[in-house]
C-alpha cells in the first residue's frame, strides 16, 4: 500500500505549494510574498522535478506555483514539462505577463490559473499595486487564460477596507456565466497593511443568506457560494483553527527549502545539495514537525470535584 505523509495532527499532505521566485513586477501594499524572504539562488527545474517526483510516491498529486510573480520565470514551461503526471497543476499570478504565454503554458501541462484582481477600477489598481498602467494587461491575461482553457480561472480579490469593499457586486457581475470564480480573501497582516482589514464574516453571512446553494471544500474547509451563475469562495485564514486543521499543503520556498507554515520562518528545512534519498528523508521529517498555526482552544475538562452537568 502507498505510504502517505500524515503529520502529528492527522493532517495529510497531498499538495506542494512552490514559490518560484521572490521577484515581482508589482508592489502590492499588503503582499505576504508567501511568507518568505528567500535570498539564495532560485529553485531550478531539476530541483523541482526531483522533489515532486519523490512527493508523488507519498500520494502528493497537486502542485501550485506561486511567488513573487511566477511568470517572471522564463523557464516555467520547462518546469511544467519536467513534472510527473499529477491530478492538478495550477499557478497563482498577477496576470500582467500571462496573455502571450497562456496557450504555451496549457500545452506544457498547466491545468488552471488563479489571477489576482482586487478591483475593476484601474486607478484603484494602480494604488494597490503601486505601479501604473498594468490593469489592462491583467484583463488581457484573464481573457487569454479563458481562451487557452486554463479554467476555471479564479480571481483573487483581497478584501480591503475603504478600497474595494464596495466592489463585490461588480465583481460578481463580471464573473457571472463565465468560466470564472471569485475568491474573496481576508487580508493577513503583512507590510503594516492591517489598517485595510475588513470584516469578511459579515460579507460571508450576507452571501450565505442569498445563495442558491453552497458547498464546503476539503482544503481549509473553505465555503463556496453559488449565486445565480456566479461562484464565490471565501478565504478566511485569520484565527481560524478549522482552516489550519484542514491545511493539506507543504510549502517550498524559492530558494529550495521546505516551509511547514506560511506564518512561520523558524522551522525551514533546507534541501539544497541533497540527493534523492536525502530529499525523501527531509520530506518525511518536515511533515513530522508541521503544526496548525491557529489551534482550537482545548476544551476544559471538569475537575474531579466539579459536578458534571447532565445531558438534558
Ligand atoms: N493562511 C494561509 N493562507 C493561504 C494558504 N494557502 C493559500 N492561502 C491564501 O489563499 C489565497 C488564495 O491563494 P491561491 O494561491 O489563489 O490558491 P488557493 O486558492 O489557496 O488554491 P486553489 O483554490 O486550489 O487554487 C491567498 O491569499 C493565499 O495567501 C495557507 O496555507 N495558509
Ligand atoms: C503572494 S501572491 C504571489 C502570486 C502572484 N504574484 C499574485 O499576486 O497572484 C499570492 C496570493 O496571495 C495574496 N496575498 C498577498 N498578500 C496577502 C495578504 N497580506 N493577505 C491575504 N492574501 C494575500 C495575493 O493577493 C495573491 O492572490
Ligand atoms: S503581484 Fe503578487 S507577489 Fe507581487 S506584490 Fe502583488 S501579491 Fe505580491
Ligand atoms: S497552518 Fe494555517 S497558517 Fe499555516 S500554512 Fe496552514 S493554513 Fe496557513
Amino acid at each position: 500500500m502507498q505510504e502517505s505523509l500524515v503529520d502529528n495532527y492527522g493532517r495529510r499532505v497531498t499538495s506542494l505549494r512552490m514559490s518560484l521566485t521572490n521577484r515581482c513586477n508589482l508592489q502590492c501594499i499588503y503582499c505576504h510574498n508567501e511568507g518568505e524572504s528567500g535570498s539564495g539562488g532560485e529553485i531550478t527545474v531539476d530541483e523541482i522535478a526531483r522533489l515532486v517526483r519523490i512527493a508523488t510516491k507519498y500520494g502528493v498529486d497537486r502542485v501550485k506555483f506561486s511567488g513573487g510573480e511566477p511568470l517572471l520565470r522564463t523557464d516555467l514551461e520547462d518546469i511544467l514539462r519536467a513534472l510527473p503526471p499529477l491530478k492538478d497543476i495550477s499557478l497563482t499570478t498577477n496576470g500582467t505577463l500571462l496573455a502571450p504565454r497562456a496557450k504555451g503554458l496549457k500545452e506544457a501541462g498547466l491545468d488552471r490559473v488563479n489571477i489576482s484582481l482586487d478591483t475593476m477600477d484601474s486607478g484603484r489598481f494602480d494604488l494597490i499595486t503601486q505601479r501604473k498602467g498594468q490593469f489592462s494587461r491583467v484583463m488581457d491575461g484573464i481573457n487569454a487564460a479563458i481562451d487557452a482553457g486554463l479554467t476555471p480561472v479564479k480571481l483573487n480579490m483581497v478584501y480591503l477596507k475603504g478600497i474595494n469593499e464596495d466592489e463585490i457586486e461588480r465583481m460578481i457581475e463580471f464573473i457571472r456565466g463565465r468560466p470564472l470564480v471569485l475568491q474573496v480573501i481576508e487580508l493577513m497582516n503583512f507590510k503594516g497593511a492591517f489598517k485595510y482589514h475588513a470584516d469578511i464574516s459579515a460579507l460571508e453571512h450576507s452571501l450565505k443568506a442569498r445563495a442558491d446553494d453552497y458547498k464546503c471544500r476539503e482544503m481549509h474547509r473553505r465555503t463556496k457560494y453559488y449565486l445565480n451563475g456566479a461562484e464565490v469562495e471565501i478565504v478566511r485564514p485569520i484565527d481560524n483553527s478549522e482552516f489550519c486543521m484542514n491545511c493539506n499543503r507543504l510549502r517550498v520556498t524559492s530558494d529550495f527549502k521546505l516551509k511547514p507554515c506560511l506564518l512561520r520562518n523558524d522551522n525551514l528545512v533546507s534541501l539544497r545539495g541533497l540527493d534523492d534519498e536525502g530529499l525523501e528523508k527531509a520530506l518525511r521529517y518536515t511533515v513530522g514537525i508541521r503544526e496548525p498555526f491557529f489551534k482550537a482552544a482545548p476544551v476544559a475538562m471538569p475537575k474531579k470535584s466539579e459536578k458534571v452537568p447532565s445531558e438534558n
